[in-house]
């Protein structure tokens, strides 16, 4: 444990600090780190309490709507600040973990964007959070490289061209390796300010920006917040405002409710919102979970073309344009198939997500796996014709979007077969987080945190709401249980008991069964899921 004293507080390392690690947790970059925290952590702290506070008025029955506090700033005439040169083409982005070979794999891939994950997809373990820093920092570099132990396969990069964009912690994730004061900080602002710290040199060196996704905000205050990070920063390294860029996923159901406020707040730093679709259903499901008319249906159905889900693609992209930001689309869970047959289908079904998205106006879209690269291009390369976006799209035509159709119920069925799929995907993807992995594989999709949270809350409401499958078996804590039991045995006999043993089963089946029971819901799978970390 080392602990350094910091003209603002006292700042604890608990992690281990492997000698590779001093190189990213310099005095400087962690004398950064405390600063910010000591300026924003009480800030964040009244901002986690009212999302609480604003959490209870929709549990006793009413619904998110437009605020009218801030009619103004949705009435007014107003642009965000032009987009960098280097930003306004983001025709196909890929995401994923800050893990060293997936980094070279992603830059490599033909995409515009490579999205670097701390979030969804990244277990925030302390040597995958130290050792991505590294690595982003020699992607920016353009030095980094490979080899794998394994196969020995050596990994190098083979383009320059591709622009990368970390993202970060949500606010709500707390970093306990490093305290200030006795505290934890904020998980979000030890990524930031390292990363920033580390790359901005290297990157106005080359011509561009500092570039953040911010994830899972819930409100315009919270927009404004990031911009006060971003300006102490800005100000305190003496680089011109707007070296940091971010683009905001609107990806919780508040949050849909203020993008022009989201906007506005972060003006001279943002240049896109981002539908980011699988939070997005899982906070429809967190934000309504007392409401029984507002109960979703098998995660299966619940697809863009339902109509509230449609609406928000809508409006986010009607809202991006007017205000001159990009309107990115999101990711479809398809990842390529081995056998050709499937993945001809695979492929027929991200190419109809594409369509829809870049039919509605989006300006790009995001794929998990580069196999997938090609098929998102050239919906795109349709869509864009000659312009690097669809900025011209306006969408003024458009009926306004009401707080009714962003609310809309979703019709469907609640099916056995559903449920038990919810039952082993949410086992598997708990087992494989708690042992460091933040995306996985799982019955050829992808599954990361926001999809397994769909799978856990899906359940949790329909117990509460007591809702029958829809073979007129009646959905309780007991039932659920039951095939708990009956899935873990199926999903043992698909890994094998060695896996089982070793990569946290057991452990994914408790939490498992005490969150989807638990009287109240749980708010984030990996708040608990954390807690089994070292
Ligand atoms: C809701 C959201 O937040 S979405 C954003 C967060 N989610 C993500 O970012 C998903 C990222 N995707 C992934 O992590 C992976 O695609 C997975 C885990 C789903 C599947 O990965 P794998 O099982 O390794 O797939 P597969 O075996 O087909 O991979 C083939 C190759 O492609 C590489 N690859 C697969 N996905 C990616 C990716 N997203 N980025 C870079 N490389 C990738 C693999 O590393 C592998 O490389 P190799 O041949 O050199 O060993
Ligand atoms: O972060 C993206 C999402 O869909 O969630
Ligand atoms: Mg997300």
């Amino acid at each position: 444990m080392a602990t350094a004293t910091v003209s603002c507080g006292a700042l604890t390392i608990k992690g281990i600090l492997k000698a590779e690690y001093q190189q990213i947790l310099t005095p400087e970059a962690t004398h950064f780190v405390a600063e910010l925290v000591a300026r924003f952590r009480p800030q964040l702290q009244d901002l986690l309490a009212a999302r609480q506070e604003r959490q209870a008025h929709f549990d006793g029955g009413a619904l998110p709507d437009f605020l009218p506090e801030t009619a103004a700033i949705r009435a007014g005439d107003w642009h965000v600040a032009a987009l960098p040169h280097d930003l306004q083409d983001r025709r196909v982005e890929i995401t994923g973990p800050v893990d060293r070979k997936m980094i070279i794999n992603a830059l490599n891939a033909d995409v515009k964007v490579f999205m670097a994950d701390f979030e969804d997809s990244q277990t925030p373990s302390w040597d995958g959070l130290i050792e991505g820093q590294i690595n982003l920092r020699d992607a920016n570099l353009g030095t980094i490289s490979h080899t794998d132990p394994q196969s020995g396969k050596h990994y190098a990069l083979n383009k320059q061209s591709t622009l990368l964009i970390a993202r970060v912690r949500g606010l709500h994730l707390w970093e306990k390796h490093v305290e200030l004061d006795g505290e934890q900080i904020p998980g979000s602002l030890f990524d930031f300010a390292l990363y920033f710290f580390h790359n901005y040199k290297i990157r106005m060196e080359k011509g561009t920006g500092v570039y953040f996704y911010l994830p899972k905000l819930q409100s315009h205050l919270e927009a404004k917040w990031w911009d006060e990070v971003f300006r102490f920063t800005e100000q305190r390294f003496q680089v011109p405002i707007g070296t940091i860029r971010a683009t905001v996923l609107i990806e919780t159901l508040p949050a849909a409710f203020e993008m022009d406020e989201i906007l506005y707040m972060l003006k001279d730093h943002i240049v896109a919102l981002n539908c980011g679709r699988w939070d997005y259903i899982f906070s429809y499901i967190k934000t309504l979970n007392n409401h029984p008319d507002r109960v979703l249906p098998d995660r299966q159905v619940v697809t863009m073309h339902q109509p509230f889900l449609n609406a928000y693609s809508r409006l986010l992209i009607k809202t991006c344009h007017k205000r001159g930001a990009l309107a990115m689309g999101g990711m479809a869970a398809f990842i390529p198939a081995k056998d050709a047959a499937a993945n001809e289908a695979i492929l027929a079904r991200v190419k109809a997500d594409k369509e829809l998205e870049a039919s509605n106006g989006h300006d790009g879209t995001w794929v998990a796996h580069p196999g997938l690269a090609a098929t998102a291009n050239a919906v795109f390369a349709h869509y864009l014709a000659d312009n690097p976006n669809q900025l011209s799209v306006s969408r003024a035509e458009d009926a306004p979007i009401t707080a009714e159709a962003l609310l809309a119920p979703c019709e469907g069925e609640r099916t056995e077969q559903g449920m038990r799929t919810n039952i082993r995907v949410a086992l598997q993807y708990l087992a494989a987080w708690i042992s460091g992995k933040g995306c996985v594989p799982i019955y050829g999709l992808m599954e990361d945190a926001a999809t397994a949270e769909i799978s856990r809350t899906s359940i949790w409401q329909w117990i509460k709401h007591g809702k029958s499958l829809s073979n007129g078996k009646l959905i309780t804590a007991t039932l659920f249980a039951s095939f708990l039991e009956e899935e873990a045995k199926v999903v043992l006999a698909e890994v094998g008991v060695d896996v089982w043993q070793n990569q946290n089963f057991e452990r994914a089946k408790t939490l498992l069964l005490d969150i989807t029971t638990a009287e109240t819901l749980v708010d984030f799978l990996t708040l608990p899921a954390y807690q089994l970390l070292e």
